[in-house]
């Protein structure tokens, strides 16, 4: 007997992977997540705001280890040192420059000193598991995956500009070039988001893969949200 294997499916065109992608952030990015509400309109108390700071630190700090565990697996000088430079972004070309030192000045205008940051020992346990996965799928998963996974910030632009609006407008107290990250990351965002994109729509040829990319952004967006989850629901337990 000869079973009749299922015929495979057409790959979707470039303009229908690429609104399918961008479908997964329209619905499921973290800016409408409860706790990114509350911060932009103003409701956040002091105590929530630093406790968001000191763990949306524990996820930036290791954004330049899953992007080297990204690089080691592109294959062509071009493309690595395209994404080496996103490393140099965050980790700067030398001591006191760059994101992570800017999300430390961050924390300090908002009266957090940077030793707190650093060490981590505030940080909530469904943060520390949300980004541990980030960077496994990272190191597990191929580059198509890992890299369609960063397709997120094809919506952070829009939300470092609501988010810098929304932190001069209610949170005052937090001193302005605190905001210096913010603004870097609105042009920074895009071109990565541009480049990110540019290769997912050219490495995902087979139906298979495309349907692979949109899941590794689907789970991209479960790690934002579950991250913001553990930092709401730790305001609530503080409150029982
Ligand atoms: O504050 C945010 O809402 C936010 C979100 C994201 C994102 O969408 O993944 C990133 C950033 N910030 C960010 O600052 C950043 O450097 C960054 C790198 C990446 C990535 O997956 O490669 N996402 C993000």
């Amino acid at each position: 007997m000869t079973t009749a294997l299922a015929p495979l499916a057409e790959p979707w065109s470039p303009a229908e992977f690429e609104a399918r992608l961008r479908a997964v952030g329209e619905e499921r990015y973290h800016d409408r997540h409860p706790f990114n509400l509350r911060m932009h309109s103003g409701d956040l108390s002091p105590e929530e705001l630093r406790r968001w700071i000191v763990n949306r630190f524990h996820y930036q700090r290791h954004i330049p280890v899953k992007d080297a565990l990204i690089t080691a697996k592109l294959d062509t000088p071009a493309l690595r040192r395209m994404w080496l430079r996103r490393i140099q972004d965050h980790d700067g070309q030398q001591q006191g420059e760059g994101g992570i030192e800017r999300w430390l000045r961050l924390g300090e205008a908002a009266g957090l000193n940077r030793e707190t940051l650093l060490r981590a020992d505030t940080v909530l346990p469904g943060v520390r598991l949300a980004v541990e996965g980030y960077v496994n799928f990272c190191r597990l998963r191929p580059s198509l995956e890992a890299v369609a996974a960063s397709l997120t910030e094809l919506a952070a632009p829009d939300l470092m500009r609501t988010r810098i609006d929304a932190f001069e407008r209610h949170y005052p107290w937090i001193e302005p070039h605190g905001l210096a990250y913010f603004r870097s990351r609105v042009s920074q965002g895009r071109r990565d988001s541009r480049e990110a994109l540019d290769l997912v729509l050219s490495w995902g040829r087979t139906r298979d893969d495309q349907e692979r990319a949109v899941a590794a952004l689907r789970f991209k967006c479960d790690v934002l949200w579950s991250l913001l989850d553990a930092v709401d629901r730790a305001g609530h337990r503080e409150q029982a």
